[in-house]
């Protein structure tokens, strides 16, 4: 028997929660913008894996280099710890929808497909809670450190909120059900490492008191269903600041944008992907317009309309 998984893409900090607030986006238009990983049993006794998909091209060309197969190798080796030593190895295809280096939690939706697959393949061996520390694990390994602000939101969908506690690693906060997101990917490519490294090591006193006002402000306000204040208190401190000259066009899309009716702009984890949120489909619409004629660089870029995936990562598929 065969399964195909999906897992969405992510916006990781949302600007106000470096590090530690991610959300799961879907297109409104039910394209899906996301990784996919299917899984059999093999048939020569050997792990194999194939990569497909638009974005494939810019993969390790050696399958043993791509996380799918450290994701692998961590799987097994955890089920050999408890014992399931004998068991078939398996061969798998990626889909690779999300451009690496994108903002889009390109790695984090390969790692959770890829993780999620082998759980369900294997007889579910591993817990929720399980399954995202070893998620965090490899995509530390790829980023230089572990965050689970992609992983967390890909996986279970919603906005995430990492508590970082034994067992408790992130929560689902409310959504703001008429938020719409336009998600643009210019179509260029930043390594997170590299944007994690551009970082100030040290903040100032007064950059950590508004960060904190900010981020408990955008939480307080999501409890009491309050879009306008919620939207009003993403604001990134930490990382655009530095990060969004690595961006062609920053400014001058945040201001057409704001002027436009947005309630929020921000760049979409480490970039260059960026948001816009607002609370109209027909804004969204003309904003996504807007980002397609001007913010994208190349044949590579895109823009959707999304709004927050609450799904998370899922079985589309079984096969006899
Ligand atoms: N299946 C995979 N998906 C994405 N990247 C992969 C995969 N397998 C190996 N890699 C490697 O992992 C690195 C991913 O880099 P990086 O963390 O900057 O990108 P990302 O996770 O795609 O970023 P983002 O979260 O911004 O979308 C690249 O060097 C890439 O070659
Ligand atoms: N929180 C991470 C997300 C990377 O997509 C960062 O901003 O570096």
């Amino acid at each position: 028997m065969g399964l195909n998984v999906y897992a969405p893409a992510s916006i990781g900090n949302l600007s106000v929660g470096f590090d530690i607030l991610g959300a799961a986006l879907s297109p409104i238009d039910g394209s899906l913008l996301g990784d996919s990983v299917s899984i059999e049993s093999s048939t020569t006794g050997d792990f194999s894996l194939q990569c497909v998909g638009r974005f494939v091209d810019k993969l390790p060309a050696d399958p043993k280099q791509n996380i799918i197969y450290d994701c692998y190798l961590a799987f097994r080796k955890a089920m050999a710890d408890m014992g399931r030593t004998d068991e078939v190895a398996v061969s798998m295809v990626l889909e690779k929808h999300l451009p690496i280096g994108s903002g889009l939690g390109s790695s984090a939706s390969s790692i959770v497909a890829a993780f999620y697959a082998l759980n369900e393949h294997y007889g579910k061996p591993f817990s929720e809670a399980q399954l995202l520390a070893m998620m965090g694990e490899l995509e530390g390994q790829i980023s230089g450190s572990i965050h689970y602000d992609n992983v967390a939101p890909c996986y279970l969908g919603g906005i995430q909120l990492m508590l970082e506690r034994d067992g408790r690693i992130s929560e689902s906060l409310p959504v703001i059900e008429d938020w719409y997101f336009v998600s643009a990917y210019p179509g260029i490519s930043i390594s997170t490492a590299e944007a994690r490294s551009i970082l100030p090591n040290h903040y100032s006193r007064a950059d950590i008191i508004d960060h904190g006002r900010y981020l408990g402000t955008f939480i307080h306000a999501l409890y009491r269903g309050d879009g306008q204040l919620a939207a009003e208190s993403i604001r990134d401190v930490v990382a655009e600041p530095y990060r969004k000259q690595l961006i062609p066009g920053f400014d001058a899309m945040r201001e057409q944008m704001m002027a436009d009716g947005a309630l929020a702009v921000g760049i979409s984890g480490s970039g260059p992907s960026v948001f816009v949120i607002t609370d109209s489909k027909e804004k969204a619409e003309q904003m996504h317009r807007w980002m397609q004629a001007n913010f994208i660089q190349n044949d590579r870029g895109f823009s959707h309309v999304c709004q927050i995936d609450t799904l998370g990562t899922r079985v589309l598929e079984e096969t006899a």
